[in-house]
Order: structure tokens, then C-alpha cells, then sequence
């Protein structure tokens, strides 16, 4: 290590906490630990999803720049940066391993995914933000308190120096330290001031399990208390099978006077928690439930109609949004492209045309692979310039939706979605 890094998060109550600074002992002595087989793509792929950023402004600070170039020099060994990442930390405190689920799998890349999403959009503070503030509460339901952070950015800055090569240096790793001390910080904050406001959890039991083809299945669940959240929103999910593994799941509705919710699962291939979700819960079995986070939700300050893309179970937030235009009465034109690979996966035609007979201003358009995908379906409909737009679904889906959105004239900034960090982060 070049320098000395000393972390030190204030506790919420503006005190150091404690001091974990000073040299990794051992660091370069270690092994790579060996790479953990890989679960099903998570739905949204770091702990909590980024915000859709606003315009960058202005000239990237030094920090930024720095920063950048870590990123690029380590993108073509993330997974053995990760890897050693988490080997350091949890030989300097074994005790942060309980935190973790058994299996690492797939949140062995989410922890660092989120750390560098952050130093991704350092100079844009509105966005940088909300973010943390989000992944700050988010991290109340795994038992991360603000004595943990100093551990996991001794360890972050032990892996970039071993990965970075020549873009590391003493300036560099002082800018990861400010980085990384501003971003433990409003985390420890938003976590503290959600503690007021919030259960870190909530209990939900299952009440009715119905499955609409062999792998999808609408699941609805009764909070154990009041579970506030806006259309548009997803949640992250544990089930009593896999302790310690979280999932994001959108809610299927609007949120309801009766207090329930409702989920879409889709069973993936070898995808521990959604298997379990769809082939094993049943009424009576009790998951535990994360904060509501997402900024896929309706702006109701504008008249302009509302274009929405939903592919597979990307189906149930749209249906969502559709519920809380009709609880606004707006009478919104509404637009709902609603793609599968066959009739067969249209699991939830029936509903969505119920609420097209229903609603006027609403129109809905089944689309499947015969007939050709989703953005190239949008693309013959229009004009949608004075559109905002809503998509949901599988990745690809989202990359290449966006792209026909834009090119169809609507701006970024009226473009919503919930995978902006798998869309702005090189590939790994
Ligand atoms: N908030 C969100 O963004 C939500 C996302 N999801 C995600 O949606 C996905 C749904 O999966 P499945 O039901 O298996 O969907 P799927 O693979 O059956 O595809 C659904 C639709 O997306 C289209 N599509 C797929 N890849 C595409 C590409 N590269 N370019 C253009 N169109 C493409 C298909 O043609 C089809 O119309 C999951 O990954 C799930 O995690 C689910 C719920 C909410």
C-alpha cells in the first residue's frame, strides 16, 4: 500500500466511531480466492439500482478523473479484484462473514458494483445522493451498522492497489479514500435517520400462490405492518430456504387500501430464490421484505402521456403504473407494449386487456417474437415525442428499448427505467 488510508465515518451522531486505518497487514501475501459458481442474473444487478442521472455538468474533478482511471485499468480483472476483495475482508474480520449469505455467488460482484457505480457518477451530487441514501437503508436489513464500513474500505483500497497496476499511486489512492469516506458517510447517515421512520425489514405472508404457466407465478403477500411504497417500485425479497439472499422483485400493483401486495416471480434457470418463490412457497409461508426503492414511478406534475414497455414479468410494475393513473384520474393517454416470446408467456394478457376495457385512455399491445420485439413494435406506432417513458424487462430489452425511445424523439431525462447500473458500468 502506498499511502495510509485511515477511514473514518462519523457515527450518525457525528463522532468517530472507531478507527480502522493503517496498512492491510499481509495483504499481498494472500491467494485470489477461488471464483464461486454463478447463480441465475440477478433481476437488478447491485444491491439497490442507481437512479437515472441527470445531465453531467461541467469538467470531472481531479478525484474523478483518478478515479475513472482505476476503473479502466481493473475492468478487464474485476472478478479477481472481487474475489480478492472479499478474501481480505473477511480474514481481517471474520466476523462480517455472518452478514453474507452461505453461498457468495452473485453477491460476491454486488457489494463492489455498488462501490464503484458511486465513484461512476462522483461529480453529479444530486444523483450520487439519492443513491447512497437508498443503498444506506437499504443495508439495515443485512445488520450493517457504521462501525462495518471502515473494514470494507480498508479492503476495497487493498484489492484496487493490488489490481490497478501503474494507475495506482499515492494521489490515487488518497482520492479513493475521500471517495470512499463521502460515500460511507451518507450511507451511515440516511441508514440512521431511517431508523426513525422504518422497520429495517418487514415480515409478509404469503396469501395466495397462483401459477399462470409452469415457471411464472402471482404471489400475493400481507405485510405485517403498513408497507409504504409508489407504483413503479420494486422491493428486495428473502425467503426462509436461502437465508441471507435477496432478491428484487416490482411490485405487480398500486398500493392497495387492503394493505396487500402482489409480485410476479419468474423461475429462472438455477435461480436459488425464484425457484423457491414459484415451485415451493405456499400461503402461510412468511418472507422477509426490504425498503421500496426504484425511480421507475409516475410523474404526475405533467399532462404528457405515458409510452410503457414491459417484457416477460417487466409486465408487473407497468400494470402497476397503469393502476395509479386511474387512482390520479388524469386520463393520460397510456400506451402499454406488452412483449413475450410467444402467446403462451402473455401469462397476464386477460388482466391487462381488463383494465383496456376499462380505462379509455388506455391502449395495450400484445407483442410477441413472431411478430418481432419489442422496440421494433414501438417503433412503428407514434409519434411519441411528447411521451415520458416507462420500460421494464430484461436487459437487452431495456438497452435496445431506450435506444428507439431516443431515436423516436423523446429525451433521456423523460426515459425511466431501473438498470442504470448495468448500462453505465463496463462490462465485467
Ligand atoms: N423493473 C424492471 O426492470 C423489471 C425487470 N424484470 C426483468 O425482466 C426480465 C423478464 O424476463 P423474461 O420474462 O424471461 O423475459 P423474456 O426473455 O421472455 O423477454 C420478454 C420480452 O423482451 C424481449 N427481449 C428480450 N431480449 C431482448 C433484446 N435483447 N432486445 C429486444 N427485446 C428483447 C422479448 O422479445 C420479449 O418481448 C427478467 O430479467 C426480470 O428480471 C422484471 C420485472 C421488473
Amino acid at each position: 500500500m502506498t499511502g495510509n488510508p485511515t477511514f473514518l465515518p462519523r457515527t450518525p451522531h457525528g463522532v468517530s466511531s472507531c478507527e480502522h486505518g493503517g496498512r492491510l497487514r499481509g495483504g499481498k501475501d494472500m491467494k485470489d480466492a477461488p471464483a464461486a459458481a454463478t447463480d441465475a442474473p440477478p433481476r437488478i444487478p447491485m444491491d439497490e439500482p442507481a437512479p437515472e442521472p441527470a445531465a453531467m455538468t461541467g469538467a470531472p474533478s481531479h478525484d474523478a478523473v483518478l478515479i475513472r482511471r482505476t476503473l479502466v485499468e481493473t475492468a478487464s480483472v474485476a472478478d479477481r479484484l472481487t474475489s480478492y476483495f472479499y478474501a481480505l475482508l473477511f480474514t481481517r474480520h471474520p466476523d462480517l462473514r455472518a452478514l453474507f449469505p452461505a453461498a457468495m455467488d452473485t453477491q460476491r460482484d454486488r457489494l463492489l458494483k455498488a462501490l464503484l457505480t458511486a465513484a461512476e457518477h462522483l461529480d453529479n451530487t444530486p444523483v450520487l445522493t439519492e443513491y447512497l441514501r437508498g443503498l444506506g437503508r437499504g443495508h439495515r436489513k443485512y445488520g450493517t451498522r457504521a462501525e462495518h464500513y471502515p473494514a470494507v474500505g480498508e479492503a476495497l483500497i487493498g484489492a484496487l492497489e493490488r489490481y490497478a497496476g501503474s494507475a495506482w499511486d499515492a494521489e490515487t489512492e488518497a482520492a479513493w479514500v475521500r471517495t470512499y469516506t463521502k460515500v460511507s458517510q451518507m450511507m451511515i447517515d440516511a441508514a440512521a435517520e431511517d431508523e426513525q421512520l422504518a422497520p429495517a425489514w418487514w415480515q409478509a405472508e404469503v396469501v395466495s400462490h397462483d401459477l399462470r404457466t409452469p415457471d411464472v407465478a402471482v404471489i400475493t403477500l400481507r405485510p405485517d405492518q403498513p408497507y409504504p411504497f409508489l407504483a413503479g417500485q420494486y422491493t428486495t425479497l428473502e425467503t426462509p430456504w436461502w437465508p441471507r439472499i435477496w432478491r428484487h422483485y416490482s411490485f405487480a400493483s398500486a398500493p392497495r387500501p387492503d394493505g396487500l401486495l402482489s409480485l410476479h416471480i419468474k423461475a429462472v434457470p438455477a435461480g436459488w430464490v425464484s425457484n423457491a418463490l414459484v415451485h415451493r412457497a405456499r400461503p402461510g409461508d412468511v418472507l422477509r421484505l426490504g425498503p421500496p426503492a426504484g425511480s421507475m414511478t409516475v410523474d404526475h406534475s405533467t399532462d404528457n402521456g405515458l409510452l410503457c414497455l414491459g417484457g416477460g414479468t417487466g409486465i408487473a410494475p407497468i400494470k402497476a403504473l397503469v393502476e395509479d393513473v386511474a387512482e390520479h384520474g388524469d386520463r393520460r393517454r397510456v400506451e402499454v407494449f406488452y412483449g413475450a416470446r410467444n402467446g403462451h408467456d402473455l401469462y397476464d394478457i386477460d388482466t391487462m386487456m381488463r383494465l383496456q376495457q376499462t380505462f379509455p385512455w388506455l391502449a395495450v399491445r400484445p407483442v410477441t417474437e413472431e411478430e418481432g420485439r419489442l422496440p421494433d413494435a414501438v417503433r412503428h406506432y407514434g409519434p411519441w415525442a411528447e411521451y415520458d417513458a416507462y420500460l421494464s424487462g430484461p436487459l437487452g430489452m431495456i438497452r435496445s428499448g431506450v435506444d428507439a425511445l431516443k431515436g423516436a424523439g423523446i429525451p433521456t431525462d423523460r426515459i425511466r427505467h431501473d438498470y442504470l447500473g448495468e448500462l453505465v458500468l463496463p462490462a465485467s
